[in-house]
């Protein structure tokens, strides 16, 4: 199993590293020719709109949108998030638009530019000690989309089927078991039905 981590831009060696550590093989990803190879894919943290332009710049954005249309697994922390979300408030624009959430960035003010809390994260832990960085919350979720985890009522981690996001860094500590839990989502997405 190959998962790519896009690496335009931010936290991408510990991405590559925490899914290494939950068995996948792990690659970092740069061009669109690089992605039919893979199973699933990691847009990191960084800024978002930095990793927009440069997505357009490489011309990315299609060939990504169609490698989620096909079902394949993909995985947004932080500023990865926000590139998902089919909604940024106070914007009329997305940019890759393939979650039904919005978000909103640099939500957490200020004050609270960075902070680390303990999460229950559906599925995933009880105890999930997260790092959170200029980061985004969800607003809204559509119907399709399940609620992973809270902080103080915001929504911080989301799943809507093959796709999966996060307003914190699971890649900066060496808990693996959010990237483990999206390895078992592309493990399942390989799965032939059987009739
Ligand atoms: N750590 C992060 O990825 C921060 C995200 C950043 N605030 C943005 O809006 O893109």
């Amino acid at each position: 199993m190959k998962i790519g981590v896009l690496a335009l831009q931010g936290a991408v060696r510990e991405h590559l590293r925490l899914l290494e550590m939950a068995g996948a093989d792990a690659v970092p990803v740069k061009r669109s020719d690089q992605l039919a190879d893979l199973d699933g894919l990691v847009i990191p943290g960084g800024e978002s709109t930095t990793i927009s332009k440069l997505m357009h710049k490489y011309d990315l954005v299609e060939p990504v949108k169609r490698m989620a249309e096909a079902g394949k697994p993909m995985f947004g922390t932080c500023a990865g998030l926000i590139l998902l979300a089919k909604r940024i408030e106070g914007t009329d624009t997305h940019h890759l638009g393939l979650m039904d959430i919005a978000v909103e960035r640099n939500a957490f003010g200020r004050q609270r530019e960075s902070f680390e809390a303990d999460l229950s994260i559906r599925g995933v832990a009880d105890d999930f000690r997260a790092v959170f960085i200029r980061a985004p919350y969800i607003t809204q979720v559509g119907d399709g989309v399940e609620v992973l985890s809270e902080i103080d009522g915001k929504i911080v981690a989301a799943r809507q089927g093959h796709l999966l996001g996060a307003a914190f860094h699971p890649e900066l500590t060496d808990d693996v078991r959010v990237h483990a839990y999206f390895v078992d989502m592309v493990k399942e997405s390989l799965q032939v039905p059987t009739v």
